[in-house]
């Protein structure tokens, strides 16, 4: 079986405004959706769809569909990808990132940390959380901002959430800047698996535990809940959805931070927490992504 991907080529506004278009009709069918720079110097970006087996020209058409007012004559073109491991070889080569304190690199960086890093391993995998992403680097830097913001320090934000984990990431750097315990949600059960595996491989183990779960449907969060930290980068639609959710397993105090959020979403995403009793504190901005902390 083949992945595949469908795209148009645009602009980087043009990207985004796909990106919204395509994730509110296809990211429930469980293809997912992304932008991707092709030219800096040419505003040249790519909205891609991607699909599991070759497409019959159905969804290629209903693509179409979907952009055709935003984007009209649109010609959506078709990419078949490696079958095997594909995300692997694509990112193998890419370089570790520094967000704040952090540094995300592979196993075959390990000489790049300094002494005073927090430096957190992650090779790339079948899930979503390298660092390279500006939505993970914003998250990243307002994890740090925000759990060194108290006179107590991290240790005040006990338990932590970190719904989407991916990777596992974020459940790694809120574990390793302090003595939280955290609680790591994928509705993915590969991206599970690879976050328990980079739990163990940065040493957090005994703190951050990876549990598969679709939202807040699990016995787990329920367990955990109320919580003094929620991390969410997922998408401004899914994110709008479960506002109430999020809002009801925060600890009074507690804070939220969310990403997975185009710019041009942010006002609509504050619009719905605000409406949950949530107060907006601050929004880093990477990439045309923003990364926002609430406080309930
Ligand atoms: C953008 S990735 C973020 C990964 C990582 N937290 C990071 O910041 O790099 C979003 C992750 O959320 C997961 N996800 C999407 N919808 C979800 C839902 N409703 N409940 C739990 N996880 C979800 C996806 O499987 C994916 O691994």
């Amino acid at each position: 079986m083949s992945n595949v991907r469908l795209y148009l080529s645009t602009n980087e506004a043009g990207a985004g405004r796909a990106l919204e278009l395509l994730s509110d009709i296809f990211e429930d069918e469980g293809h997912p959706v992304a932008t991707m720079e092709v030219d800096e110097a040419a505003d040249i970006w790519e909205a891609s769809l991607y699909l599991e087996a070759e497409d019959d020209g159905s969804i290629a058409a209903r693509m179409a569909e979907c952009l055709a007012d935003a984007f009209p004559g649109v010609a959506i073109q078709t990419e078949i990808l490696p079958d095997i491991d594909w995300i692997s070889r694509s990112l193998e080569g890419l370089k570790p990132v520094r967000a704040g304190r952090f540094l995300v690199h592979g196993s075959h960086d390990r000489a790049a940390v300094r002494p005073h890093d927090l430096a957190i391993e992650v090779d790339a995998a079948q899930a979503f959380g390298t660092g390279h992403h500006g939505t993970t680097a914003g998250c990243l830097e307002m994890i740090e901002r925000v759990m060194l913001s108290r006179p107590e320090g991290p240790r005040g934000f006990d338990p932590v959430l970190d719904l989407g984990t991916g990777s596992g990431v974020l459940a790694i750097a809120a574990a390793m800047l302090g003595p939280v315990r955290v609680l790591a949600t994928d509705i993915d059960p590969i991206a599970t698996r690879i976050a328990r595996q980079n739990i163990r491989l940065n040493g957090v183990a005994a703190r951050v535990e990876a549990v598969t779960a679709r939202g807040f449907h699990s016995t787990a969060i329920a367990g955990w809940a109320p919580f003094r930290l929620i991390i969410a980068n997922i998408l401004a639609r899914p994110l709008m959805q479960m506002a109430p959710e999020i809002a009801a397993c925060a600890a009074p105090g507690g804070s939220v931070i969310l990403s997975g959020i185009l710019a041009a979403q942010r006002w609509k995403v504050l619009a719905a927490f605000n409406g949950q009793g949530l107060s907006h504190v601050e929004t880093i901005w990477r990439n045309g992504w923003v990364t926002i902390h609430l406080r309930k």
